[in-house]
Protein backbone atom coordinates (compact mmCIF):
# COMPACT_ATOMS: atom_id res chain seq x y z
CA UNK A 1 0.00 0.00 0.00
CA UNK A 2 1.22 3.52 -0.65
CA UNK A 3 0.43 6.45 1.10
CA UNK A 4 0.18 9.78 -0.94
CA UNK A 5 0.82 13.07 1.96
CA UNK A 6 -1.19 15.80 -0.21
CA UNK A 7 -0.44 19.00 1.41
CA UNK A 8 -2.43 21.88 1.05
CA UNK A 9 -0.29 24.51 2.53
CA UNK A 10 -3.01 26.98 3.33
CA UNK A 11 -5.33 26.46 6.24
CA UNK A 12 -8.36 26.69 4.48
CA UNK A 13 -10.09 23.33 5.41
CA UNK A 14 -12.73 23.36 2.69
CA UNK A 15 -10.27 23.64 0.00
CA UNK A 16 -8.33 20.57 1.08
CA UNK A 17 -11.26 19.24 0.56
CA UNK A 18 -11.76 19.88 -3.05
CA UNK A 19 -7.65 18.88 -3.22
CA UNK A 20 -8.69 15.78 -1.43
CA UNK A 21 -11.14 14.46 -3.89
CA UNK A 22 -9.14 15.73 -7.05
CA UNK A 23 -5.89 13.45 -5.68
CA UNK A 24 -8.74 10.78 -4.99
CA UNK A 25 -10.17 10.36 -8.08
CA UNK A 26 -7.37 9.44 -9.93
CA UNK A 27 -5.15 7.65 -7.36
CA UNK A 28 -5.04 3.11 -8.23
CA UNK A 29 -6.89 1.41 -5.18
CA UNK A 30 -4.12 0.47 -3.19
CA UNK A 31 -2.86 4.14 -2.94
CA UNK A 32 -4.21 5.85 0.51
CA UNK A 33 -4.37 10.07 -0.05
CA UNK A 34 -4.17 11.55 3.29
CA UNK A 35 -5.33 15.38 2.03
CA UNK A 36 -3.75 17.35 5.09
CA UNK A 37 -3.03 21.27 5.77
CA UNK A 38 -1.32 23.10 8.80
CA UNK A 39 -3.36 25.07 11.75
CA UNK A 40 -0.96 27.85 11.40
CA UNK A 41 0.07 30.23 8.00
CA UNK A 42 -2.04 32.10 5.61
CA UNK A 43 -6.06 31.20 5.06
CA UNK A 44 -5.02 31.53 1.41
CA UNK A 45 -1.59 31.98 -1.03
CA UNK A 46 -1.57 34.85 -3.16
CA UNK A 47 1.52 36.74 -2.94
CA UNK A 48 5.30 36.09 -1.99
CA UNK A 49 4.62 37.38 1.72
CA UNK A 50 1.62 34.23 2.07
CA UNK A 51 4.27 31.88 0.17
CA UNK A 52 6.95 32.60 2.86
CA UNK A 53 4.38 32.39 6.00
CA UNK A 54 2.84 29.20 4.65
CA UNK A 55 6.38 27.31 4.33
CA UNK A 56 6.60 26.37 8.49
CA UNK A 57 3.16 24.92 8.67
CA UNK A 58 3.98 23.54 5.16
CA UNK A 59 7.23 21.59 6.40
CA UNK A 60 6.01 20.33 9.59
CA UNK A 61 3.36 18.31 7.46
CA UNK A 62 6.16 16.96 5.50
CA UNK A 63 8.19 16.17 8.50
CA UNK A 64 5.69 14.07 10.21
CA UNK A 65 6.25 10.41 9.55
CA UNK A 66 3.99 8.00 7.80
CA UNK A 67 4.37 9.53 4.05
CA UNK A 68 5.82 7.47 1.29
CA UNK A 69 5.69 10.70 -0.62
CA UNK A 70 4.51 14.03 -0.84
CA UNK A 71 2.48 16.44 -3.00
CA UNK A 72 2.51 20.26 -2.38
CA UNK A 73 -0.80 21.10 -3.08
CA UNK A 74 -0.20 24.96 -4.17
CA UNK A 75 0.67 26.55 -7.40
CA UNK A 76 3.33 28.45 -6.40
CA UNK A 77 5.01 24.93 -5.07
CA UNK A 78 6.15 26.64 -1.92
CA UNK A 79 8.93 25.29 -0.34
CA UNK A 80 9.47 22.45 -2.44
CA UNK A 81 13.20 22.37 -2.09
CA UNK A 82 13.44 22.46 1.84
CA UNK A 83 10.43 19.60 1.32
CA UNK A 84 12.88 17.63 -1.08
CA UNK A 85 15.77 18.35 2.00
CA UNK A 86 13.45 17.12 4.60
CA UNK A 87 11.17 14.15 3.03
CA UNK A 88 13.01 10.39 2.42
CA UNK A 89 9.99 10.09 -0.13
CA UNK A 90 9.67 12.04 -3.56
CA UNK A 91 8.07 15.26 -3.22
CA UNK A 92 6.05 16.87 -6.44
CA UNK A 93 4.78 20.27 -6.70
CA UNK A 94 1.23 20.67 -8.61
CA UNK A 95 2.40 23.39 -10.68
CA UNK A 96 5.87 20.84 -11.46
CA UNK A 97 3.53 18.34 -12.08
CA UNK A 98 0.94 19.99 -14.08
CA UNK A 99 3.60 21.89 -16.74
CA UNK A 100 5.46 18.61 -17.07
CA UNK A 101 1.93 16.71 -18.39
CA UNK A 102 0.64 20.11 -19.95
CA UNK A 103 4.41 19.89 -22.28
CA UNK A 104 3.52 16.01 -23.65
CA UNK A 105 -0.01 17.21 -25.11
CA UNK A 106 1.08 19.77 -27.57
CA UNK A 107 3.72 22.16 -28.87
CA UNK A 108 2.49 24.64 -25.95
CA UNK A 109 0.59 24.97 -22.87
CA UNK A 110 -1.47 28.26 -21.38
CA UNK A 111 -1.35 28.66 -17.54
CA UNK A 112 -5.03 30.44 -16.15
CA UNK A 113 -4.20 31.43 -12.71
CA UNK A 114 -6.00 33.63 -9.89
CA UNK A 115 -4.71 37.17 -9.70
CA UNK A 116 -2.25 38.87 -11.89
CA UNK A 117 0.01 39.64 -9.50
CA UNK A 118 1.03 35.93 -9.09
CA UNK A 119 1.35 35.48 -13.13
CA UNK A 120 5.39 36.34 -12.76
CA UNK A 121 5.23 33.78 -9.93
CA UNK A 122 4.21 30.78 -12.48
CA UNK A 123 6.79 32.42 -15.31
CA UNK A 124 9.42 31.80 -12.91
CA UNK A 125 8.50 28.30 -12.34
CA UNK A 126 7.94 27.11 -15.93
CA UNK A 127 11.71 28.84 -16.96
CA UNK A 128 13.00 27.23 -13.73
CA UNK A 129 10.94 23.84 -15.01
CA UNK A 130 12.72 24.36 -18.39
CA UNK A 131 9.21 25.45 -19.81
CA UNK A 132 10.20 28.97 -20.89
CA UNK A 133 9.37 27.82 -24.38
CA UNK A 134 6.79 25.60 -23.85
CA UNK A 135 4.62 27.86 -21.87
CA UNK A 136 3.17 30.32 -24.31
CA UNK A 137 1.49 32.47 -21.98
CA UNK A 138 0.05 32.87 -18.64
CA UNK A 139 -3.13 34.73 -17.69
CA UNK A 140 -5.12 35.84 -14.72
CA UNK A 141 -8.88 35.85 -13.70
CA UNK A 142 -8.54 38.53 -11.24
CA UNK A 143 -10.70 36.02 -8.75
CA UNK A 144 -9.26 35.70 -5.45
CA UNK A 145 -8.44 32.12 -4.44
CA UNK A 146 -10.92 31.71 -1.76
CA UNK A 147 -13.28 33.34 -3.92
CA UNK A 148 -13.46 30.09 -6.14
CA UNK A 149 -15.72 28.19 -3.52
CA UNK A 150 -17.54 31.18 -3.06
CA UNK A 151 -17.93 33.24 -6.21
CA UNK A 152 -21.05 31.33 -8.42
CA UNK A 153 -19.52 33.33 -11.68
CA UNK A 154 -15.90 32.25 -10.77
CA UNK A 155 -16.24 28.95 -13.39
CA UNK A 156 -17.72 31.22 -16.46
CA UNK A 157 -14.78 33.57 -15.96
CA UNK A 158 -12.10 31.14 -15.79
CA UNK A 159 -13.37 29.16 -18.74
CA UNK A 160 -13.70 32.78 -20.62
CA UNK A 161 -10.46 33.33 -19.73
CA UNK A 162 -8.94 29.60 -20.56
CA UNK A 163 -10.88 30.02 -24.39
CA UNK A 164 -8.56 33.98 -24.44
CA UNK A 165 -5.71 32.22 -23.68
CA UNK A 166 -6.20 29.47 -26.48
CA UNK A 167 -6.79 32.36 -29.38
CA UNK A 168 -4.04 34.28 -27.87
CA UNK A 169 -1.22 32.07 -27.30
CA UNK A 170 -2.08 29.29 -29.71
CA UNK A 171 -1.21 26.56 -27.24
CA UNK A 172 -2.67 23.33 -27.78
CA UNK A 173 -3.66 22.75 -23.79
CA UNK A 174 -4.72 24.58 -20.82
CA UNK A 175 -2.86 24.33 -17.00
CA UNK A 176 -4.95 24.93 -14.13
CA UNK A 177 -2.90 27.67 -12.08
CA UNK A 178 -4.81 27.25 -8.45
CA UNK A 179 -5.44 23.79 -6.51
CA UNK A 180 -8.82 25.20 -5.69
CA UNK A 181 -9.60 25.11 -9.77
CA UNK A 182 -9.19 21.20 -9.22
CA UNK A 183 -12.38 20.34 -9.61
CA UNK A 184 -12.88 22.37 -12.68
CA UNK A 185 -10.67 20.00 -15.11
CA UNK A 186 -13.66 18.27 -16.61
CA UNK A 187 -16.31 21.03 -17.54
CA UNK A 188 -13.87 23.39 -18.84
CA UNK A 189 -12.03 21.32 -21.09
CA UNK A 190 -15.40 19.97 -22.25
CA UNK A 191 -16.60 23.99 -22.46
CA UNK A 192 -12.87 25.00 -24.56
CA UNK A 193 -11.70 21.92 -26.65
CA UNK A 194 -8.45 21.19 -25.39
CA UNK A 195 -6.87 19.15 -22.58
CA UNK A 196 -6.94 20.95 -19.19
CA UNK A 197 -4.38 19.53 -17.01
CA UNK A 198 -5.37 20.13 -12.66
CA UNK A 199 -1.91 19.62 -11.02
CA UNK A 200 -3.23 18.12 -8.17
CA UNK A 201 -4.16 15.01 -10.17
CA UNK A 202 -1.12 15.37 -12.05
CA UNK A 203 1.41 15.25 -8.94
CA UNK A 204 -0.95 12.35 -7.01
CA UNK A 205 -0.03 10.50 -10.01
CA UNK A 206 3.35 11.27 -10.71
CA UNK A 207 4.28 10.85 -6.66
CA UNK A 208 2.44 7.53 -6.46
CA UNK A 209 4.55 6.52 -9.79
CA UNK A 210 7.64 7.36 -8.70
CA UNK A 211 6.81 5.60 -5.29
CA UNK A 212 6.23 2.71 -7.38
CA UNK A 213 9.07 2.55 -9.00
CA UNK A 214 11.60 2.54 -6.04
CA UNK A 215 12.46 6.30 -6.93
CA UNK A 216 13.32 9.32 -5.02
CA UNK A 217 15.24 12.73 -4.29
CA UNK A 218 18.76 12.45 -4.39
CA UNK A 219 20.19 12.60 -1.07
CA UNK A 220 23.83 12.96 -1.96
CA UNK A 221 23.94 16.33 -2.56
CA UNK A 222 22.04 19.71 -2.39
CA UNK A 223 18.90 17.67 -1.27
CA UNK A 224 20.82 15.53 1.81
CA UNK A 225 19.39 16.50 4.79
CA UNK A 226 19.59 19.81 6.52
CA UNK A 227 22.53 19.83 8.73
CA UNK A 228 21.49 20.34 12.39
CA UNK A 229 21.71 23.61 14.70
CA UNK A 230 19.25 25.85 16.69
CA UNK A 231 16.76 27.24 15.71
CA UNK A 232 15.35 30.42 18.06
CA UNK A 233 12.12 31.71 19.12
CA UNK A 234 8.61 30.51 17.25
CA UNK A 235 10.73 28.19 15.33
CA UNK A 236 12.17 25.98 18.09
CA UNK A 237 9.98 23.45 17.21
CA UNK A 238 11.49 22.95 13.90
CA UNK A 239 14.85 22.54 14.73
CA UNK A 240 16.08 18.94 13.41
CA UNK A 241 17.84 15.93 15.26
O1 LIG B 1 -1.12 31.14 -6.39
C1 LIG B 1 -2.32 30.99 -6.48
O2 LIG B 1 -3.12 31.88 -6.79
C2 LIG B 1 -2.92 29.66 -6.20
C3 LIG B 1 -2.38 29.07 -4.94
N1 LIG B 1 -2.77 29.78 -3.71
C4 LIG B 1 -3.35 28.93 -2.86
O3 LIG B 1 -3.77 29.21 -1.71
N2 LIG B 1 -3.43 27.71 -3.43
C5 LIG B 1 -2.95 27.71 -4.67
O4 LIG B 1 -2.91 26.77 -5.49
Amino acid sequence: MTVVRVVNPNTTASMTATISRAARAVALPGTVVEAVNPDTGPASIESHYDEALAVPGLLAEIARAGADGHVIACFGDPGLDAARELASGPVVGIAEAAMHAASLLGRGFSVVTTLARTEGRAWDLARAYGFGERCRGVHSCEIPVLALETDPGARAVITSVCRRALETDGSDAIVLGCAGMADLCGEISAAVGVPVVDGVAAATVLVESLVRLGLSTGKLGEFARPPVKPYAGILQPWALT
